[in-house]
């Protein structure tokens, strides 16, 4: 079996190559390949039934592509090949995601949320368990560290303020950053966000870009530049923050660009028009 590759000189954090997906009879991914650039905000788009979230699926291991490659660089530089690994794997390798509809802990505190993200180096830093109840250095550093992220990123989706409130009784875009920041905490190499500005008003989509170009900068918090994929039906965020634009229709990519050009693509206007006619 040949190896996970990115070429190398090339600035790709994440390679797709040629992956497809069969349910059964229904090819819902046809041989579809792109990059996402290290630093960039990518935009997967199409209209419903096109294959996106089929797509983030594969990438973020909750289903294993019928063929095809995905390749990402973790933080650290080394290749990880995501479609020989299980779901859990790919968030270690540094695939972080949200989901459609919201998955926080609606009962605990938003402060609460961030740190349950941060599990896995807090159980290294204790040797799995015993270390906490020892009351181990190793530990308390650790958590100390895992607090100040938290506090950090709560800073930067502007919830400081509302840390011991409950997630759940929270307003809904605060909970969509909430998600966001609970995504960023793990320190990902690739933040993948399957239609985060769905159902937030206006001044809440606005609020959301301005996190997604701080995230993709590192000015969010002091946190390294972080890659963004993103699955969007808003054209007016996806056109004003992404800096790549992959366009799938009916299982295949029907064309890729900066966004203008994306935009006056007679193919991508074609594939959203038929939508419109089959409504
Ligand atoms: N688990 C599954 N079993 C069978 N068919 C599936 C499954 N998941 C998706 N499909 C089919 O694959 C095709 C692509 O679906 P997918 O959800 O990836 O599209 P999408 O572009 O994300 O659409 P939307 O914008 O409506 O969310 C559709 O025809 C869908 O019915």
């Amino acid at each position: 079996m040949s190896e996970a590759a990115i070429p190398s000189g090339s600035g790709a954090i994440l390679d797709v190559d040629g992956i497809s997906m069969r349910f059964g009879g229904l090819l819902a991914v046809d041989t579809v390949s792109f990059a996402v650039q290290r630093g960039s905000i990518t935009a997967l788009i199409g209209p419903n039934g096109a294959g996106k979230t089929t797509v983030f699926n594969c990438i973020t291991g909750f289903y294993r592509p019928t063929s095809g490659r995905i390749a990402l660089r973790r933080v650290d530089g080394s290749l990880a090949a995501l479609e020989r690994l299980k779901d859990h794997r790919i968030a270690r390798a540094g695939v972080a995601r949200t989901f459609q509809n919201i998955r926080l802990f609606a009962g605990m505190t938003a402060l609460e949320n961030l740190l349950v993200a941060q599990h896995l180096p807090l159980q290294r830093a204790t040797g799995f368990g015993i270390g906490a109840m020892l009351g181990l250095s190793r530990y308390k550093a650790a958590e100390a560290e895992a607090i100040e992220r938290a506090a950090s990123w709560l800073r930067a989706i502007n919830l400081l303020d509302r840390a011991d409130d409950a997630a759940g009784e929270l307003p809904y875009g605060a909970q969509r950053r909430l998600e966001i920041a609970r995504a960023m905490c793990t320190g990902p190499a690739l933040l993948c966000l399957d239609e985060p500005a769905a159902g937030l008003n206006p001044r809440e989509s606005e609020e959301l870009a301005r996190l997604l170009t701080t995230i993709r900068d590192g000015t969010a918090t002091s946190s390294a530049p972080t890659s963004v994929l993103l699955i969007e039906h808003d054209m007016g965020i996806v056109m004003r923050i992404s800096d790549h634009v992959v366009v799938l229709d009916h299982g295949r990519k029907i064309a890729e660009g900066p966004p203008d050009l994306v935009r006056n693509d007679r193919h991508v206007i074609a594939a959203y028009l038929g939508e419109d006619e089959e409504a």
